[in-house]
């Protein structure tokens, strides 16, 4: 009899459909400030069509999506933050057009602005989102089987549900935390203690880190299990992880890197409504050339050249402080032969000097200081080369989508990065590059022309990449094994 049992937990795992809650601050169309929005957007379509149900619980902002679709009210109530109480309301949206059930929380004073993230109380706004989630949820007349945290603003949950007076009858629902970026750890004193619902005083420890309260560590403490979202960054944030590398060593025995993947339906080259001309590996060539002659017509570079491009957030990690540096240099040795356009907002001294650029090398450079989700796509379907120096890279979703657009990634050896892509030295498709300095990223820019001159080679390449996997059908399923370890 005992010999059966394994098979019966076989099948139990393969025909158990679960219903699973994804919280976080960000999902793409709704609201996306970079990857997370991406992942949260995409993961539980795929977990849907693995016939699991999976469904995302975020905050109402002043969106687009919230003015142009129809909701329904599933949830009225209040919550009290410290001593001041807010109306909370729950729509989901009615039409399911997300391929998931999306449902905004609705908290007035709070969320009912048009930013995501920077605003002074940014604490008590998540903390407020994760309390209302958590007390609708607390109302079912069911449980959910998965609840699914991702980065710091929902990193107090597996805390909540464990602990608090309030939820105790959720306390056995398994909590799985992603880890999309371990230096964001939303912080803040122990003054705000009493922003929590009442539970044991006992259980402090389970929120404290460096003598703050600290909703990343917290969420990797208590969460029943902890993912990195590259197995190379679970490696490397044993190491170095702004200042929780010691907690995730201790940890790890819960922990598991899954890389990944990206929404092919969004990404997908033939049919993506916002390049002006859709391909596929046949007809690449001509693919990419429409796209790159638009391109280099609306921001005045010249098509006939190589076009190199960055994409992302411009702060440290991604290394966008060199990259003024390392563009002057690739210009001036390159003697006209090459172009650059970057797309990217952060820092605003990394800003300007982007943008001095353009007073030196019109016609070869060019630059858009802010975010546009079209103009990124048009980039992927136009450029040569994506030059991606970061210093952290927990996964990257950018050098994906170059890969399936066709074009070469210049990256960094580091985190996700080094897990997808190959260098053209070792067989593979990308150019790599060991540190993040102005040398290193400018030896790996001279690499990328020698290539360029290669035509052939380049086009076996593009013809290469398009062809890789980066679905999420793989780690949708590998999400789903993590749930019923
Ligand atoms: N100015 C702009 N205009 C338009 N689009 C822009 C843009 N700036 C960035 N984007 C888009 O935002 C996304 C960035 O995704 P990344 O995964 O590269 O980085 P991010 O650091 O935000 O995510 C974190 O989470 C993700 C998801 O887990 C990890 O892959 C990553 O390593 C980790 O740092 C891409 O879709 C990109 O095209």
């Amino acid at each position: 009899m005992l010999n059966h049992l394994p098979n019966l937990k076989q099948f139990l795992s393969e025909y158990y459909f679960m219903e699973i809650i994804h919280l976080s601050a960000e999902c793409y169309p709704v609201a996306k400030v970079g990857g997370l929005g991406d992942v949260v957007g995409a993961l539980p379509k795929y977990q849907n069509k693995l016939g699991h149900v999976a469904k995302v619980v975020m905050p109402a902002y002043n969106s687009k999506f919230l003015y142009e679709n129809e909701f329904e009210t599933v949830y009225d109530g209040w919550v009290k933050v410290a001593s001041t109480n807010y109306q909370a309301r729950i729509l989901r949206e009615k039409t399911n057009k997300l391929g998931f059930d999306i449902f905004l929380v609705h908290i007035a004073g709070l969320f009912d602005r048009e930013g995501v993230y920077g605003y002074s109380d940014d604490t008590e706004r998540f903390i407020a989102f994760q309390i209302a989630a958590l007390d609708w949820i607390a109302q079912w007349e069911h449980r959910p089987d998965v609840v699914h945290v991702h980065d710091h603003h929902t990193g107090l949950i597996p805390f909540m549900l464990g602990n608090c007076n309030q939820y105790r009858h959720l306390s056995q629902i398994p909590t799985v935390l992603t880890i999309h970026n371990a230096q964001y750890q939303g912080q803040f004193g122990w003054d705000k203690l009493h922003y929590f619902p009442p539970f044991d005083l006992i259980n402090t420890n389970k929120l404290d880190w460096d003598n703050a309260i600290n909703p990343l560590a917290s969420a990797i403490k208590c969460a029943w299990r902890v993912t990195t979202v590259s197995p190379s960054y679970l490696e490397e944030i044993s190491h170095v992880a702004n200042g929780l590398e010691g907690l995730l060593s201790q940890e790890r025995g819960k922990s598991i890197g899954v890389l990944n993947g990206i929404d092919t339906e969004v990404w997908n080259p033939q049919k993506d409504k916002m390049i002006v001309k859709g391909f596929n590996a046949r007809t690449i060539e001509s693919g990419k050339k429409a796209n790159k002659e638009e391109l280099c017509r609306v921001f005045n570079l010249d098509s006939t050249k190589p076009l190199f491009t960055f994409i992302g957030r411009l702060v440290g990690e991604k290394g966008a402080d060199l990259l003024p540096d390392i563009f002057y240099n690739a210009l001036a040795q390159s003697d006209g032969e090459i172009n650059i356009l970057v797309l990217g907002s952060g820092d605003s001294h990394v800003e300007d000097r982007l943008n001095e650029i353009t007073h030196h090398y019109a016609g070869r450079y060019n630059a858009y200081i802010g975010y546009n989700e079209a103009l990124s796509h048009q980039i992927y379907a136009g450029a040569d080369f994506l030059l991606m120096p970061s210093r952290v890279e927990p996964c990257g979703l950018n050098q994906m989508y170059a890969l399936r657009y066709g074009t070469i990634p210049i990256v960094r050896r580091i985190g996700g990065l080094k897990d997808t892509v190959i260098d053209i030295g070792d067989g593979g498709f990308g150019i790599c590059h060991d540190q993040t300095s102005v040398w290193d990223v400018g030896h790996a820019i001279g690499r990328a022309y020698e290539l360029y001159l290669d035509q052939d080679k380049v086009k076996e390449i593009r013809r290469y990449m398009m062809s890789i996997d980066h679905s999420w059908d793989n780690s949708a399923q590998q999400y789903i094994d993590i749930y019923q370890m």
